[in-house]
């Protein structure tokens, strides 16, 4: 049977809810007549017993307005400076909009380090749970205000979809100003065509989306398709929807068809090998021979010290690296038994070897398949 949405919707326990900048924002500041609807639509989301984590973006975009900027700053400093200012008022507006429905919320600002850490991972994890038991609406964003490249998330589509994972939510619904993925950028091409359903994500799927956001978005619609990619990859549905709409949260929870629906895999993957394959930036590279590729890749075996042509970066044991072909192509993320320089010393050898080259052996393989992430390329379609 082919899943669809109704079957996929129609057991929603928990829900991420990613709103962007540009449903959030009106001219004079925030939008409080879109924050008031959604908030409205999240509590009814609530009473039906569905829980909510929130991902709100438009900090910097309420920042910009009330400091009077028409268009973001190049500095840096000055956007993190900006987002640090219009975050207060973003998340006092949501607080204001849900205390007239008797709802907490809590303020959760994350980097990419906080989900690559395993440990600070698995607390963001805990904390989160805790305030769900007590029925208090997470609302998360980037942590703007200390970001640099290295830790830097890229956008909240990106950071929405990894709290999919954290939470182990059953869809992830991604309001923007658009009503799906077109087949074109709408902006462009009058005569482009809303995509209802994505059954495989491809290269294809990836062409029809732009990455230049509008005027206060980041990211673009490419953004989104690459956080349906790990979602879906991961067992989760992912919608794309307009957030204007009126009771659009509420139409989708019941399985209604609207905007872009991301069919997900079959088998929804661990917590563990979500966070090994789709949440951690790898540490190193591991370069393996035509073999090997074919091993883990088609056979799901383990991948061996003798199949390892090259190894790139250091890196302690138990750290995440990206397995790549001899041709530098993706085959996935796996989580080593071995540091980077014993694997330079044993790469190539048989696992008969490794006793007598380190001086004893802790693991036949350099990383077992219980801890290997296949995510490949998209395949060109
Ligand atoms: N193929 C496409 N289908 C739909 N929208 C697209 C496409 N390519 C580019 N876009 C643009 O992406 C924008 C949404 O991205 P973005 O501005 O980052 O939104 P948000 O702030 O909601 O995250 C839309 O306004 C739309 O103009
Ligand atoms: N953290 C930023 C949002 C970045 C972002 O991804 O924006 P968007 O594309 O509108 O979801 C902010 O609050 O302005």
């Amino acid at each position: 049977m082919k899943p669809n949405r109704k079957k996929k919707t129609n057991a929603i326990q928990r829900a991420v809810v990613k709103v962007g900048s540009n449903v959030l924002t009106a001219r004079a500041g925030l939008n409080i007549d879109a924050i008031a609807s959604i908030c409205s639509q999240i509590c009814r989301l609530l009473d039906q017993g569905i829980q909510v984590i929130l991902v709100s973006s438009g900090a910097m975009a309420s920042g910009m307005k009330k400091m009077g900027f028409s268009t973001r700053p190049e500095a840096i400093p000055k956007r993190q400076a900006i987002s640090a200012i219009g975050q207060a008022g973003l998340i006092r507006e949501w607080e204001k909009a849900f205390s007239r429905f008797n709802r907490k919320v809590a303020q959760i600002l994350l980097t990419s380090d906080d989900l690559t850490s395993r440990k600070r991972y698995l607390n963001a994890r805990n904390t989160m749970n805790t305030l769900l038991e007590w029925q208090v609406v997470p609302i998360i964003n980037e942590n703007d205000t200390i970001m640099v490249e290295e830790i830097k998330l890229g956008d909240n589509d990106n950071l929405a979809a990894m709290i999919a994972l954290l939470l182990d939510a059953d869809i992830f619904i991604n309001l923007t100003d658009i009503d799906g993925l077109y087949d074109k950028d709408p902006r462009v091409c009058p005569d482009a065509r809303l995509i209802p359903r994505v059954a495989t994500y491809s290269k294809r799927i990836e062409a029809y989306a732009g990455d230049i956001p509008g005027a206060l978005g980041t990211g673009g619609m490419l953004s989104k398709i690459k956080a349906a990619r790990k979602v879906t990859a991961s067992g989760i549905p992912m919608v794309i929807a307009q957030g204007y709409r009126p009771d659009i949260l509420i139409r989708l929870a019941a399985g209604e068809p609207h905007g872009t629906f991301f069919v997900p895999r079959e088998h929804k993957l661990n917590r563990k090998k979500c966070w090994i394959g789709y949440t951690v930036n790898p540490q190193g590279t591991l370069r393996v021979d035509d073999g090997a590729a074919a091993a883990l890749l088609n056979n799901g075996k383990s991948l061996l010290p003798s199949g390892i042509v090259e190894v790139r970066g250091q890196f302690p044991v138990g750290a995440v690296v990206a397995v790549v072909t001899d041709g530098s192509q993706v085959i996935g993320n796996g989580l080593v038994n071995y540091n980077a320089d014993e694997i330079r010393n044993i790469m190539g050898l048989k696992t008969s070897q490794i006793k007598t080259r380190l001086g004893q052996k802790t693991y036949d393989e350099v990383i077992h398949r219980d801890n290997l992430v296949i995510t490949g390329e998209p395949e060109a379609a």
